[in-house]
């Protein structure tokens, strides 16, 4: 019989069971899996800027042990266990179990506070192979318990690394050992983003933060009023007290909506135009140009424009206002100057992000008249 080393100690794994895992797909994500290794960087956490304590209401958070400038980059981490949405609980057990001794005692020891998901039928899987193989029923319960650990802790900490992009696309998510102290809030101070191109989770302060500050980083779209952020944060089994949440004012949470709004509405006029094949007049660029100006102006008013959401506004803006020409010419340059800053200082100069503001950036600058 074969053994594998999980947090409860030794726990048999059958024949069946081992070829019923292994019949899965692949749980490492594979889209990034041929980038050339020199351009990942190194994994690092600035363990000389911050520290893991233990909060009153929160379990374990990160907090500031000096002054940290606004887009410093404290954490750049490679995932654990990266997994697409659709990956089973066995499948998730699997990934555990195959790590490298320090990273899965690194997974066992994080937090784990969401619920059981509801569908049961991978215990059913479990179960048949347990039989096959001949394993005891105390066996079969502590795997099942064992896969259900996995679970909540994939779910409690898990950060979206590749966001689906239609209904037939999948999101994928991992977990980051460091980044998994930090703790939410609707107002935060840090901004993290999965860097495919480093194949790095990134975590940037938003603002010059203070020693002793906890570093906290929103797990959901802040663009949406507070009972809406709280059935979101239901899912990691807290009631959010941020400055946001305790005192919901009815102005801030009627701007957020509204934000949550314009930004689908210009998204998908955005999505039209990419389908006009060019077909596009002055007046729809002139409607989703005023659009983008709403939203920047509502952004700003409800203290918004620290995040990232800033530069994702004033990129689509930039590019519509290069594209309309003429009175939107110098427009499209402050809106690329801002997308490129707020890129910046969020999720670096080795991201994506920031690569496309650049090039919007320098396709707005005046060209020199021959
Ligand atoms: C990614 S972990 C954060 C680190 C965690 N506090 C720990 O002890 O390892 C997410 C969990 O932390 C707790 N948490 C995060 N933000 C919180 C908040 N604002 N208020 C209360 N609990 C929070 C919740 O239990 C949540 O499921």
């Amino acid at each position: 019989m074969k053994y594998c080393y999980i947090y409860t100690g030794y726990m048999p794994l059958g024949r069946h069971y081992r070829r019923a895992m292994t019949r899965t797909q692949p749980v490492q994500a594979t889209a990034e899996a041929d980038r050339p290794a020199a351009s990942m960087g190194t994994s690092y956490a600035r363990r000389d800027l911050y520290e893991e304590r233990q909060t009153v209401e929160a379990g374990v958070g990160a907090f500031a042990t000096a002054a940290i400038p606004s887009g410093t980059r404290i954490f750049c981490e490679e995932s654990l266990v990266m997994m697409t949405e659709d990956a089973t609980q066995i499948e998730l057990y699997r990934a555990v179990a195959s790590l490298e001794e320090g990273s899965r005692a690194a997974y066992w020891s994080l937090a784990a506070s969401a619920k059981p998901g509801k569908d049961v039928s991978w215990i059913d899987a479990l179960r048949q192979c347990c039989e096959r193989d001949g394993e005891s029923a105390d066996s079969f319960n502590a795997l099942v318990e064992a896969c259900e650990r996995a679970w909540s802790i994939f779910e409690t900490n898990r950060f979206t690394c590749k966001a689906s992009t239609s209904p037939t696309s999948l999101t994928t998510l991992g977990v980051f050992p460091a980044a998994a102290r930090l703790n939410h809030s609707c107002a935060p101070n840090v901004f993290h983003r999965y860097n495919p191109l480093i194949q790095r989770l990134t975590v940037h302060a938003l603002r010059d933060i203070a020693p002793g500050e906890e570093l906290l980083t929103s797990y959901i779209d802040i663009c949406h009023p507070t009972p809406a952020r709280r059935s979101l944060l239901r899912h990691w089994g807290f009631k959010c007290n941020c400055t946001a949440c305790t005192n919901p004012d009815v102005e801030s949470d009627a701007r957020r909506k509204k934000l949550g709004e314009l930004f689908l509405r210009i998204t998908n006029r955005e999505r039209k135009r990419a389908r006009s094949a060019g077909g596009w007049g002055p007046k729809d660029y002139e409607a989703s140009i005023k659009l983008a100006m709403r939203t920047i102006r509502l952004l700003q008013k409800e203290g918004m424009a620290e995040t990232d959401t800033l530069g994702v506004i004033c990129l689509i803006g930039a590019q519509l206002a290069s594209l309309a020409g003429g009175k939107w010419e110098e427009q499209a340059g402050e809106w690329a100057r801002t997308a490129v800053a707020v890129d910046r200082k969020c999720v670096g100069e080795d991201s994506m992000e920031y690569l496309r503001a650049a090039e919007v950036l320098e396709a707005t600058r005046p060209r020199p008249r021959l």
